[in-house]
């Protein structure tokens, strides 16, 4: 099948029956249009993240911005919210297919944010299949049936959507306008916005958003230009789109009023995005010799660095009318084990009455069967108010909460074990073109991925990558275990009914990613060069 190119855009991928629906010349007029006015803005913003981490790199150490502190100083809020935004208590996420779609809309959350990022394994079908299953839910026009000839429909009453997009370090490799590769995050938002967003309006929603992995509030200002460019080009009103931040960089965290301030007609306030957010404190000072965390599980909410960070979140949202959203527990339910899902259960409780008591106005779960808790634990806390914008956090945050990276023991073989297994089991299921994998009982997709990774590179590094029985972490000692660990991951996926083709490969790109001087600045850079 062929398409109308807009003159200058080439797309080297199969277009499959229906595909020529989402890739219409006006939509992809529209994404060459937002290429080619913003591209060179977000090469140089990558430019700077790469000054940046230089500079760390040599020493620097991140604080507040000396030329923003009017903004932090200022008396301002963001712009008021529309009815489908205020209550968000419970806001459920995952991949862009169909049957999860369906079953997300379907959960009884407040809200439901499907993902083109940390959830999502970006290969041109599950992109633009996506577009599709988006497109026509939007419609109430999605259905699926499994192998089983279950079939699964749209209830009358689904959740609020948003839609997570790329992050800004990620091309859409298929699609080049000019000869340059167009960005991920534009693509994502560009088909969607162009499509729905006056459809989402006459249903009574909107044109809502999810903005991850964002560095400096230059960048969010980049996502506020493309939103004004946007809302003139289809012809709504300025301020009709809404956008929640992901906070889930240190960096970030240095940012986040300037963030809320530039994205202040869009906002929709921001999220405590946890997991991306260890893998940045890790990337960010991978090689600072006194930093050296310990292993994932250690790492909690509770730790100073987290819990300051979660705090000053709400605060800054609160101060500023926008929402403070809760990001998400790694935890899902447990088939075939009623203790451990028990435990399980009550970890969610936990992680909500926190967030709740905290003054988040609500927070993520992965999985349909953590609604309901969720919603429990929030309403225990608010009542029937739908959120708690009013709820104001007393203290100073800053440098010396966020930079306290404790703790950074224990490090044991069964953690160093576990990043690698993990590690390899989701390489290799991302190649295979599914981004989200329970393993070990807990939920893993890219930002969780990332944590397993970056601490084996982190650990055969820093002098301070020593096991509790006194072993250094090296090359020699890693190696091994990596094939140990591949043996035991392919295991399992044959146990679960898999194909294992492409671990073998995972394994390859765990090595060179875990063991080699250089460090890639993202897992899905080199997976995503790999992938067809
Ligand atoms: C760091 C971050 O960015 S967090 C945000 C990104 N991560 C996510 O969004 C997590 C999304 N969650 C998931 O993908 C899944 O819950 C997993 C992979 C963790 C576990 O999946 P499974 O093992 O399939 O769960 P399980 O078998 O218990 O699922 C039961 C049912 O719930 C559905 N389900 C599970 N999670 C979700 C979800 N998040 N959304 C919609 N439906 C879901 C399953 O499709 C299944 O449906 P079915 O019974 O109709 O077949
Ligand atoms: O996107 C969320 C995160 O925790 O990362
Ligand atoms: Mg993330």
């Amino acid at each position: 099948m062929s398409l109308t190119l807009p003159a200058g855009m080439q797309i080297n991928a199969p277009i499959l029956p229906g595909y020529e629906s989402i890739l219409t010349p006006e939509a992809l007029e529209f994404v060459a249009k937002l290429h080619r006015a913003f591209e060179p803005r977000r090469q140089e913003l990558l430019k700077a993240r790469v000054e940046r981490q230089a500079r760390i790199d040599a020493g620097e150490m991140p604080d507040f911005l000396p030329e923003t502190k009017h903004i932090r100083e200022g008396d301002w809020k963001v712009a008021p919210l529309p009815k489908a935004l205020e209550r968000r208590r419970t806001e459920i996420t995952g991949p862009v297919e169909a049957k999860m779609i369906i079953n997300a809309f379907n959960s009884g959350a407040d809200s439901y944010m499907t993902d083109f990022e940390d959830s999502n394994s970006p290969k041109w079908e599950n992109q633009i299949q996506g577009q599709i299953n988006i497109y026509q839910a939007i419609r109430r026009e999605l259905s699926f049936k499994n192998e089983a000839g279950k079939e699964y429909k749209l209830n009358d009453k689904i959740a609020t959507l948003q839609i997570r997009p790329r992050g800004w370090h990620l091309d859409e490799k298929h699609v080049t306008v000019d000869g340059q590769r167009v960005s991920g995050g534009i693509f994502d938002f560009g088909l969607v916005f162009f499509h729905n967003a006056k459809e989402q309006i006459a249903r009574g929603a909107g044109p809502f958003f999810y903005l991850p992995k964002m560095e400096s509030h230059l960048e969010a200002r980049l996502w506020n230009d493309i939103f004004v460019m946007a809302q003139d080009h289809i012809g709504l009103p300025q301020g009709t789109i809404k956008a929640t931040v992901l906070i889930e960089t240190i960096l970030a965290t240095f940012e986040m009023e300037e963030i809320l301030y530039e994205l202040r007609n869009h906002s929709a306030g921001l999220n405590a995005g946890r997991w991306d957010y260890i893998f940045s404190c890790i990337k960010k000072f991978k090689k600072n010799k006194d930093f050296c965390l310990a292993q994932r599980s250690a790492i909690t909410m509770e730790v100073p660095f987290m819990r300051g960070y979660a705090l000053a979140l709400v605060q800054a949202c609160h101060k500023r009318g926008a929402p403070a959203m809760g990001g998400m527990s790694a935890l899902i339910p447990i088939k075939n084990d009623p203790e451990a899902n028990e435990k399980a259960l009550a970890g969610i409780r936990h992680d909500k009455t926190r967030d709740a008591n905290d003054g988040f106005d609500g927070g993520w779960v992965a999985h349909p069967g953590l609604v309901a808790i969720a919603a429990e634990e929030f309403q225990k806390v608010l009542g029937d108010k739908p959120n708690q914008w009013e709820k104001q956090v007393e203290g100073k945050f800053g440098p010396e909460q966020w930079l306290d990276f404790r703790p950074t023991t224990p490090i044991t073989e069964a953690g160093l074990r576990n990043n690698i297994n993990v590690g390899i089991h989701y390489l290799g299921s991302w190649l295979a073109g599914n981004g989200c994998v329970p393993i070990h009982n807990l939920m893993e997709d890219a930002a969780t991925a990332e944590i397993s990774r970056s601490q084996v590179w982190q650990w055969v590094v820093s002098p301070k990558g020593i096991l509790d029985d006194g072993r250094k972490v090296t090359v020699e000692m890693v190696r091994p275990m990596i094939a140990e660990e591949l043996a035991k991951v392919k295991a399992t996926v044959t146990a679960q009914g898999e194909d294992t083709a492409s671990y073998d490969q995972a394994a390859v790109i765990f090595d060179k990613m875990s063991l080699t001087p250089e460090y890639p600045e993202f897992l899905t850079l080199p997976l995503y060069e790999a992938m067809e």
